[in-house]
Parts: C-alpha cells; sequence; structure tokens
C-alpha cells in the first residue's frame, strides 16, 4: 500500500465555526482533488444541532467544484457529523470510536476550549500516532503557551503537534526561502550593512466578517503580528538552514526569533494601536475591550547580522487599500558620482503576499541624457501555488510533515516578543487611536 492509499481521519473540534466552513473544509476539498491525496474520513463535531444533511450540505458547499474530484465525492459520500461537548470524553471516545487509519484532530477552537479538550483527552487516551492540529491563538500568552506546550506534550511527541500557521502554507511566503537560499544575489546584501529598514505589511480592505466573537477578543495584534508577521520576519531575517528537514529548519526559525526585541525597548515609542471609527457599535463588539482594529510595532534584530536595522510591522483592517508585502528599503549609496542628475528613488525589494509578486526598484541611466537617471522596477510575478494555505496545512498534517508547523517554543517566543507591547496597551500607556474605515491608518 502506498502512503496515498493509506486511509486518514480528520475530527474537526469547532465544526460549525467560521474557520472550519471559510477555510479549512475549501483547503481540504482542495487537497482531495490535487491528485496524490489519500483517502480521508471526515468527522465533524460541533455544539449544533446539525443532522447529517445539513452537515453534508455544508462540506459539499465549501469543496464547491473540487468536490466532483473522485477522493473529495468519496469524502463527502461518508462524512459524518456528532452533536458533542469536545471537553467531555464520553463525547470525545463516542468521535474517535471506528475511525480509520491514522487520525488528526483539529482544535478550530477558542483557546479556553482547545485547553479543556486537550484536558479531556488525557482520560480517552489517545490511539497511538494521532496528529493533533491546532489554530492560532496558540494560549494567550508566553506562560499559557507554555502551559499548553506541557499539556500536548502529555497527549503527543512535538512531531505530531501541528500548530497552525496558514501563512507558512502561502506560497509567496515561502518563495522567500527559494529568493534567499537558492540565488547568490539578494542574500550578501540582507543584513545592516546595506539595509536600512524592513517593513512587514499586511493591510486589508475587510473588516470584522462576521467573525466579532473571535477578533473583539484577539485584536490586531494578537490576530496578525504575534503570529503571521513574525513568521514572515523569521523567514526574512533567519540564517541559511542546512536542509528543509524539519528539525533543522525550525531551529533556525527559532534561532531568529530568538533575538528579536522592541526597538529601543520602549512600546509608547515603538507600538501604535487604533481602531477604526464604528468599531465600537459593531454587532458582537464588547466596546469597554478597547480592542485595537490596526496595530504597529517595531522590532530589533538584536543579532550580528541585523543589529540597527529597525523592522516595522503592521496590520489594519477596514482600510482604503490592501497593502500586503514585505518592503526591505536598502541605503543610499555611498557616494553618486557628480555629474548624475534625476530622479533619485530608494532600491527596495518589494515581496508581494497578493497578488503574489516580487519587485525590485532601482535607478538606472534611462533614455536620451545618459547622465539622467530613471527609476525603473523589475518584476517577476510568483503565480499561486498548487494548493491553498490551508491545503497545504493539512497535506503537512497527513504526511506528519511538521516543517510548516509552528513549534512550540516558537509560540511561546512569539508571545514574548508581544508581551511587553499587550503590558503597555492594557495600562493605556499608548493611547488608542482612531481612523475613518476606507482611510489609510490614523494620521501622526
Ligand atoms: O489569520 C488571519 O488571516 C487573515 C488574512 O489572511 P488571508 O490568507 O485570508 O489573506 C485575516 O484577515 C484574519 O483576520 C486572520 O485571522
Amino acid at each position: 500500500m502506498t502512503k496515498q492509499d493509506a486511509t486518514q481521519t480528520l475530527v474537526i473540534l469547532g465544526a460549525s465555526g467560521d474557520l472550519t466552513a471559510r477555510l479549512l473544509l475549501p483547503g481540504l476539498g482542495a487537497l482531495l482533488a490535487a491528485g496524490d491525496a489519500p483517502p480521508v474520513t471526515l468527522v465533524g463535531a460541533g455544539t449544533d444541532e446539525w443532522d447529517a444533511e445539513r452537515w453534508r450540505e455544508r462540506v459539499a458547499t465549501a469543496f464547491g467544484e473540487h468536490g466532483k474530484a473522485k477522493r473529495a465525492a468519496e469524502t463527502l459520500d461518508r462524512t459524518r457529523y456528532v452533536r458533542a461537548d469536545v471537553t467531555q470524553p464520553d463525547d470525545l471516545r463516542r468521535l474517535l470510536d471506528g475511525a480509520d487509519g491514522a487520525i488528526s484532530i483539529f482544535f478550530a477552537l477558542p483557546p479556553a476550549v482547545t485547553v479543556k479538550a486537550c484536558e479531556a483527552l488525557l482520560d480517552v487516551g489517545l490511539p497511538e500516532g494521532t496528529r493533533l492540529v491546532l489554530e492560532k491563538p496558540f494560549g494567550t500568552s508566553a506562560s499559557s503557551a507554555a502551559s499548553l506546550n506541557r499539556l500536548l506534550t502529555r497527549l503527543a511527541p512535538e512531531e505530531r503537534i501541528h500548530r497552525v500557521d496558514h501563512f507558512l502554507g502561502k506560497s509567496t511566503v515561502l518563495n522567500i526561502l527559494g529568493l534567499r537560499f537558492a540565488n547568490r544575489i539578494f542574500e550578501p546584501l540582507l543584513g545592516s550593512e546595506h539595509v536600512e529598514s524592513v517593513d512587514i505589511v499586511f493591510d486589508e480592505e475587510l473588516a470584522l466578517e462576521g467573525r466579532a466573537g473571535y477578533y473583539d477578543k484577539a485584536g490586531a495584534l494578537a490576530d496578525m503580528i504575534q503570529s503571521h508577521l513574525l513568521q514572515i520576519l523569521a523567514l526574512l531575517t533567519m540564517e541559511a538552514p542546512l536542509s528543509l528537514d524539519p528539525q533543522v529548519f525550525r531551529d533556525g526559525i527559532a534561532e531568529a526569533l530568538r533575538a528579536v526585541r522592541l526597538w529601543g525597548g520602549d512600546p509608547k515609542a515603538s507600538s501604535v494601536r487604533a481602531r477604526y471609527a464604528g468599531y465600537a457599535g459593531e454587532a458582537g463588539v464588547d466596546p469597554a475591550r478597547q480592542t485595537e482594529t490596526l496595530a504597529e510595532i517595531v522590532l530589533a534584530v538584536d543579532n550580528w547580522r541585523w543589529a540597527g536595522v529597525p523592522f516595522r510591522l503592521r496590520s489594519g483592517k477596514a482600510l482604503g487599500t490592501g497593502r500586503k508585502e514585505a518592503v526591505i528599503l536598502f541605503k543610499e549609496p555611498p557616494r553618486i558620482p557628480d555629474g548624475f542628475r534625476g530622479p533619485d528613488q530608494p532600491d527596495r525589494l518589494r515581496i508581494s503576499f497578493g497578488p503574489d509578486r516580487l519587485a525590485l526598484d532601482f535607478d538606472i541611466n534611462g533614455p536620451g541624457d545618459p547622465f539622467v537617471l530613471d527609476p525603473v522596477t523589475l518584476e517577476a510575478e510568483f503565480g499561486p501555488g498548487e494548493l491553498p494555505p490551508y491545503g497545504e496545512v493539512l497535506r503537512g498534517v497527513f504526511e506528519d510533515d511538521p516543517l510548516l508547523s509552528v513549534r512550540g517554543d516558537v509560540a511561546e517566543q512569539c508571545w514574548r516578543i508581544v508581551e511587553p507591547v499587550q503590558a503597555a496597551w492594557r495600562a493605556g500607556e499608548v493611547p488608542l487611536l482612531e481612523y475613518p474605515v476606507g482611510s489609510s491608518g490614523p494620521q501622526d
């Protein structure tokens, strides 16, 4: 039997939630249609009173056209929904009874419920080889992440624990590795000798999209910066790994993040928080909570290569322009020969996360007068990856390959980095600014 023929059971805890419908099931559908997918038995567990037909319809809608592919159609035929309280061992036992082949349990749950479900699983006892797949946010602080890590290691070894960061399944994000480590031309320039600053920006036009229940408790800092943007920062700053072996590669990520601190150590000078006008009145929002919908922090990567280079990480919702890119701004040349005239645009490498594109901005002698400088841009399109990010994440899970999942110590590091900012915000040391919907964010 080949690896592709080995049956898998995917149990989704939190199956009636938004994440399952919006991202997880479409990702599964795409993976099942991709050709080399294993047969997957899908079990959905949630608190809603759904019958089998309602669940099947939900899965079929999320699969869309992919549902016609052989593997996806088989999954649709076999899928079942179980109404369950996933914090109760007896309910969990019922879910796992009769599971085929290797089991993956996906926790699409809020952090507090995830902890309770893991505690209940200790009572159940898991079949050998079970994988645990955990959505972000992984804990709510460095210490809660550490205690969740301790709990998880009582259930499964680290290599079977997949902490999901779907940005690590995005082809452009992964292309940072190819760009840096499969070419000679960029890597020698990446460091404090040549780089002035780095911006990692994920500005969205989207607002809450009916996700207030989750988002209002998380806020932009935890939703985007503590997780996704720090992973991008790690990929941009890590040293060349010896290989893409998960242990080696994730050691590199961990080492990069261990060097990260708040720029200047002062959250008042190095962070901005804001929310869009009208947010407090939206359905499901608790105005007393002071949740930010835009966060910005400046970080230092305090190691030999990057010391002195500020990294600005920013993400916001309901903005006028969806700007999603990492921009590496290079220093001015030491001297431009006398006699050159014209525009002097900064040299920049822009890695865009949607549309997936790479652009290099620099100056050359343009047409006409040879001593007049013209700005030019070299662009390359990446094209989409074979699978959407959640499809890529699930492929890693089914293949027992934790390469694209966040290791336990890394999750703790990411909280360690943002905690001084969270503490200063909670203490009211940094004002909560407001910005109009559709604007470019708070004005200075
Ligand atoms: O995880 C999240 O990511 C999305 C942005 O990622 P995308 O792949 O959908 O572009 C963000 O909108 C959401 O708030 C956050 O939870």
